[in-house]
């Protein structure tokens, strides 16, 4: 056996920042180094940041991107770390053509690196590209062909990245194949909920199928729609968890492993197969080879690796959202956010995010109370503001929607759902015209079920540069509310929104005693329905089949096909479903296809 003490580096990188992000390698590795690693691990792409989208077609990102690498590979050597060995996610050009995919050489790939002594030692791509959901990884890669192998103080060290975890075959298969004491996976993974349970037993089956410890490494923070959780791993040949980092922050894994020795010389035939090797998958895959240290090290006392507990999915599902909301604010350049508090739970939910991610002082909430806004409404609001501290103003729109009135007098006046969008649409300019005055980026307060529905106001309440709960029911709202509540009790903290924003009944409060069932179903039946069909794409015969009453189903299906259009201008905002509205869910607007029981002919 001989010994290995590995840090796993879950940081947070921003997209394009070459420079900031081989900073931030530079800093963690000079951690991993002050705690005597021999081997730091960062997540997918961490060069570039990811995912970086049509900016990879870009050949001048490409050659930055291995130009910053080896410049990194120099820099780590001159800063005293030119002993540990680093293994950095970036983004390269392919030396070879992939005939497989009838591509050329030159096009870019998703690369993992070792770097040691001052030079890049090892370099091979992604060889699983994932094209589904979110990802569309066809579009801008070309899959690797090689599994690389190297061996450190004895270990041989094999390298993966992400989506080759979640297929059959590739280079776990090879892995086990060729044999190695230690499988690196380098991810960037979003945060859903319920996926770290899926993942955890991804991982254990395969170190199992390795037949070698797995040390998983995933990125953290947001980056436009997406959330990174880390909640990176070890676990060891058996499945069983070694140790676990915390999710949602920067972190810093250091691990103790025995691991078994790598046979003969590391290099050549020798040492096992080199040659093409059957993937399992259809493909074979070169074996390369390096020695960076050849011999075990001296024996060591192992310390003990740390498990970090997981929250529960409450507190999961809003650390995500909060930390999708401070990253697209800080990586954008915004110091301050405002928002329109109108006492109802979905604008309080909103505060309490954007106070939990950046502080009282940075949130500006507003009351904009209108001739329909009841007293305990703005009261509420004004409850919530104090408690969290915000920075907190009232304007009244009624002389502002009477001007807008006058104005369109002469063209035949304003009625119905037209006069109350006005009011909608006073407040979006209002919220608009401040944030151009101050520099606030305004945050939408609409939630899943609205978006689903097309119940928000076009320019109105839906206008705005961030969306934080857009992929959170109405049900999740109510459930969160009452987390982050409880959360504060079991603190011995007040509470952060009043009790009465919770229980009163929802409403747009755009027209007298108008209340959100007038015109949707009851939250938790629309929930049901939309869940079935937003998320698991049920047709209309399913959909009752599971048990949904028929008229609620023609309904619902209704309201959300013809909502498109909406949710296109509808602002960006963290991912947390296993699928969200846009790039999870992509449907043409102008479409004539409607959900019915096609078999009935
Ligand atoms: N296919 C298409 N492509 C592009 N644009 C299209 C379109 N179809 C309509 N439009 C445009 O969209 C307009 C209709 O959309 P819009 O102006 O938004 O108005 P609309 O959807 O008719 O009404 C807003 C709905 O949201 C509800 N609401 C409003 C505000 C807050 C809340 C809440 O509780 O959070 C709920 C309100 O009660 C009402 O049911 C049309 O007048 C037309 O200009
Ligand atoms: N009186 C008001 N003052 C300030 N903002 C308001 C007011 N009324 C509505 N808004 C803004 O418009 C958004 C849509 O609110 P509306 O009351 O129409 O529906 P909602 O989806 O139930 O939201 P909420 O639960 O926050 O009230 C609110 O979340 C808030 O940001
Ligand atoms: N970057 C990737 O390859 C991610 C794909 C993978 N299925 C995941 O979500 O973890």
């Amino acid at each position: 056996m001989a010994q290995l003490r590995i840090a796993l580096a879950q940081v947070d990188t921003t997209v394009g920042d070459l420079d900031g992000n081989a900073e931030l390698v530079s800093s963690w590795t000079k951690q991993a180094l002050a705690r005597s690693a021999h081997l730091v691990v960062f997540g997918e792409m961490t060069l570039t940041g990811y995912p970086a989208e049509d900016l990879v077609l870009r050949r001048s990102f490409v050659a930055a991107s291995a130009a910053a690498l080896e410049r990194l590979a120099v820099r780590l050597a001159e800063e005293g770390a030119g002993e540990i060995a680093v293994v950095v996610g970036y983004l390269d050009a392919s030396p070879t053509p992939a005939p497989a995919v009838g591509r050329p050489a030159g096009e870019p790939q998703n690369c993992v690196a070792v770097l040691w002594q001052g030079r890049v030692a090892a370099r091979s791509a992604k060889h699983h590209l994932p094209n589904y959901g979110v990802f569309d990884e066809f579009r801008y890669f070309v899959p690797g062909t090689t599994f690389p192998v190297f061996r450190l103080h004895g270990v041989d060290v094999g390298l993966t990245v992400c989506e080759d975890l979640w297929q059959e075959g590739g280079p776990v298969a090879v892995a086990r194949e060729v044999g190695v004491g230690l499988l690196l996976c380098i991810n960037g993974s979003p945060y859903e909920q319920g996926k770290s349970y899926h993942r955890d037993e991804l991982c254990a089956r395969r170190a199992r199928e390795a037949g070698a410890t797995l040390a998983y490494v995933n990125l953290v923070g947001g980056q436009d729609e997406l959330v990174f959780d880390g909640d990176s791993l070890v676990v060891d040949a058996g499945g069983e968890v070694l140790a676990r980092a915390p999710v949602f922050a920067e972190t810093l894994l250091t691990v103790d492993l025995d691991l078994p020795e790598g046979a003969g010389t590391g290099v050549g035939p020798e040492t096992g197969p080199d040659g093409p090797v059957d993937a399992g998958d259809g493909t074979t895959m070169a074996v390369s080879r390096v020695v960076l240290a050849a011999d075990p090290l001296p024996a060591w006392e192992p310390r003990p690796a740390t498990v970090a507990d997981r929250p529960d999915p409450a507190g999961e599902l809003y650390a995500a959202v909060v930390t999708g909301t401070r990253d697209y604010v800080r990586k954008n350049g915004f110091r301050s956010v405002a928002l329109g508090l109108s006492g109802g739970i979905d604008s309080a939910l909103v505060a309490t995010i954007a106070v939990d991610a950046l502080g009282p002082d940075a949130v500006h909430t507003v009351a904009m109370p209108s001739a329909h806004s009841s007293q305990g409404s703005l009261d509420d609001a004004a409850e919530l503001a104090r408690r969290q501290r915000t920075r907190h103003s009232v304007v009244p729109i009624e002389p502002t929607v009477a001007a807008f009135h006058a104005a369109l007098a002469a063209a035949g006046g304003l009625h119905g759902l037209a006069a109350e969008n006005l009011q909608a649409r006073v407040r979006g300019t209002l919220l608009m015209a401040l944030s151009n005055e101050h520099g606030h980026l305004v945050l939408t307060t609409g939630n899943k079920s609205e978006l689903a529905t097309g119940f928000s106001t076009l320019y109105g309440d839906s206008a705005g540069g961030f969306a934080p709960i857009k992929d959170v029911s109405k049900t999740n709202v109510w459930a969160l509310a009452r987390w982050r509540n409880a959360r504060a009790v079991a603190r011995g903290e007040v509470p952060p929104i009043p009790e009465e924003i919770i229980v009163k009944p929802p409403s747009a409060e755009l027209a007298p005693g108008q209340l959100d069932s007038d015109r949707l179903p009851d939250y938790s039946v629309l929930d049901a329905v939309l869940d079935d069909y937003v998320s698991h794409d049920l047709g209309r015969a399913e959909l009752t089949a599971a048990g949904h009453a028929p008229e609620t189903v023609d309904r619902v299906i209704r309201l959300v096909d013809l909502a498109e259009y909406k949710r296109r201008q509808n602002p960006p905002g963290p991912k947390v479903t296993s699928k969200a509205f846009g790039r999870d869910r992509r449907l043409p607007i102008t479409s004539r296809w409607r959900e019915r029981d096609h078999s009935a002919g």
